[in-house]
């Protein structure tokens, strides 16, 4: 017996198989949709803080994951049998596959969707919290689609999976490509003809769909694209930072600290913290490492809440709500976020989102967030020209310096029009080269009369721009007044210290004692 050729290619005009091809692609890609949406929800799941939560998602990934597709697609059809009000429903055998096929590639996808959750670093979220974003409204705009795009190989793969294994709902008799084959070499005999030609629509679908994740994996993933030679034109302000004028330290705070206490299980962190930031005032913190400045700067914002004492942003407690009988309660998400924007933050090492450009990540905030008076692209686009960065609106964050990515995370801070802006070591992950561009834009926010609250070992800031500069030492703060006053002649031998270490143009301890 020889192979019919003739009969072999007479079937890529069949009808019936381009009929169930669309069969298999329909049900395919809903089966993939939907799957990802499980996936996506049991993934979330999978992670929440609250027990039976997490172990209904465990359960559902581990029953459907161990089920055969086969056993799970025979018991799907016959439950009518104990349910009959599900007839109607389950009549369908594209139904009966779909829900099949739902259950179990969501177990699959929930664990690729999990991973693809653990890869996008906490200070992004950080980062968007800062921002004055809700939960909700954090992963939709920054984790989900960080996440989707480390997933998207694996969920590509999924989809091949499902088109294969949609053969295997011809056995409750829907007309899909494997059945339409079986049918035909039942009739004629030849069957290595026909499957033949079963195996070729297979693989024209699963080649039509790998283009396509091609294409998509091409557009999500932004580091694939060129990246623009980084100007080296673009304004750096200020080689030097010049001396203004101090401001006086009094007036009505913007940001009032009052006895913080805070300990991370037995380590004393903040003990009996005091501060007052007034309006247009730049207050500068400097100390050892490990002596509780980031921290302090965290409780600013409520990133990092206080065992005891207070912190008022504006005359408002930040992140409790106080009872009749003087009970702290924590606000809601919803609160704590509408409290952030009136707090903007930069951090060390810069933050920005990396799917976004730069014009994008300043308007992230305020168009997701619609409020009055928002910024807008112009108004972006200004922010960025004053930082110097304009030219680079439209670059990721992957296609710019250090240095330039901190002015653009600058930008999006001031973008919310803070009350006060919080830099947590704005200059320690850039090269020495980078770090003048980054201080000349702080020195010009000071000259602009904004509020800020400075974390920093860069003692030029401290000298030259701060209006007032705390010295932070175990948690305490153990010295602090005018720059002229804690890093001069007034120093005390600790801060003298301190200064000799980090600073070595700063006069040695005894000859300040002398
Ligand atoms: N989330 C946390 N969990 C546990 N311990 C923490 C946490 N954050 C900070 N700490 C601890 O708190 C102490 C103070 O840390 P913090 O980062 O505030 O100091 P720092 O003065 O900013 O130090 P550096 O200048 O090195 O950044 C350190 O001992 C640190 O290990």
């Amino acid at each position: 017996m020889s192979f019919d050729w003739n009969y072999a290619l007479s079937l890529l005009s069949f009808g019936d198989f381009w009929t169930a091809c669309l069969v298999v692609v329909a049900l395919s890609v809903a089966s993939w949709l939907l799957g990802n949406a499980v996936g996506i929800v049991a993934a979330f799941m999978k992670e929440s803080r609250i027990g039976p939560v997490r172990w209904l998602a465990s359960g559902y990934v581990w029953l459907f994951r161990s089920l055969p597709l086969l056993v799970l697609l025979v018991f799907v059809y016959n439950l009518p049998q104990l349910f009959p009000g599900l007839a109607d429903v389950l009549g369908s055998a594209f139904v009966v596959g779909l829900i099949s096929l739902v259950l179990s590639e969501g177990a699959y996808m929930a664990e690729i969707h999990r991973g693809g959750l653990l890869s996008v670093r906490p200070d992004q979220r950080e980062a968007a919290q800062a921002l004055g974003l809700r939960y909700l409204t954090v992963q939709r705009l920054v984790v989900l689609p960080q996440a989707f795009r480390v997933a998207i190989p694996s969920l590509g793969n999924e989809l091949t999976t499902i088109i294969k294994l949609s053969s295997l709902v011809s056995t409750i008799s829907l007309t899909e490509i494997l059945l339409v084959g079986q049918r035909l070499y039942t009739d004629n005999f030849k069957v290595l003809e026909t499957m033949l030609m079963v195996a070729f629509y297979y693989v024209l679908i699963v080649s039509f769909f790998d283009i396509v994740r091609r294409l998509i994996e091409n557009r999500l993933d932004v580091t694939r694209r060129k990246t623009a030679a980084v100007a080296s034109a673009d304004r750096t302000d200020r080689p030097v930072l010049l001396a203004r004028p101090r401001r006086e330290h009094t007036g009505t705070p913007v940001v009032r600290v009052e006895d913080v206490d805070k300990s991370f299980g037995d380590n004393t962190v903040l003990s009996d913290v005091d501060l007052d930031v007034h309006e247009g005032e730049v207050v500068v913190v400097i100390g050892p490492s490990g002596s509780g400045k980031t921290t302090l700067l965290r409780t600013l914002n409520h990133l990092e809440s206080v065992d005891s004492g207070r912190v008022e942003i504006n005359g408002a407690l930040m992140g409790y709500k106080l009872d009749d009988s003087g009970k702290p309660h924590d606000l809601s998400d919803a609160e704590v976020s509408r409290q952030r924007r009136e707090v903007g933050m930069v951090f060390q090492r810069f933050n920005l989102f990396p799917h976004r450009t730069s014009v994008e990540n300043v308007l992230l905030a305020p168009t997701a967030l619609r409020l009055r008076g928002a910024v807008d692209r112009a108004g972006a686009l200004d922010l960025l020209e004053r930082v110097g960065l304009r030219e680079h609106a439209d670059k990721y964050p992957h296609q710019l310096s250090g240095g330039q990515q901190q002015r653009v995370a600058i930008a999006r801070a001031i973008a919310m029009n803070p009350k006060v802006l919080l830099f947590d070591e704005p200059t320690s992950a850039l090269d020495p080269e980078l770090v003048g561009e980054v201080l000349g834009t702080i020195a010009d926010l000071a000259d602009e009369g904004r509020t800020m609250v400075v974390v920093t070992h860069e003692m030029r800031l401290a000298r030259d721009v701060a209006d007032w500069v705390v010295f932070m030492e175990d948690g305490r703060v153990a010295a602090q007044g005018p720059p002229d006053e804690v890093l001069g002649t007034g120093a005390t031998p600790r801060v003298a210290r301190f200064l000799q270490q980090v600073d070595h143009t700063a006069p040695a301890a005894e000859e300040v004692r002398s």
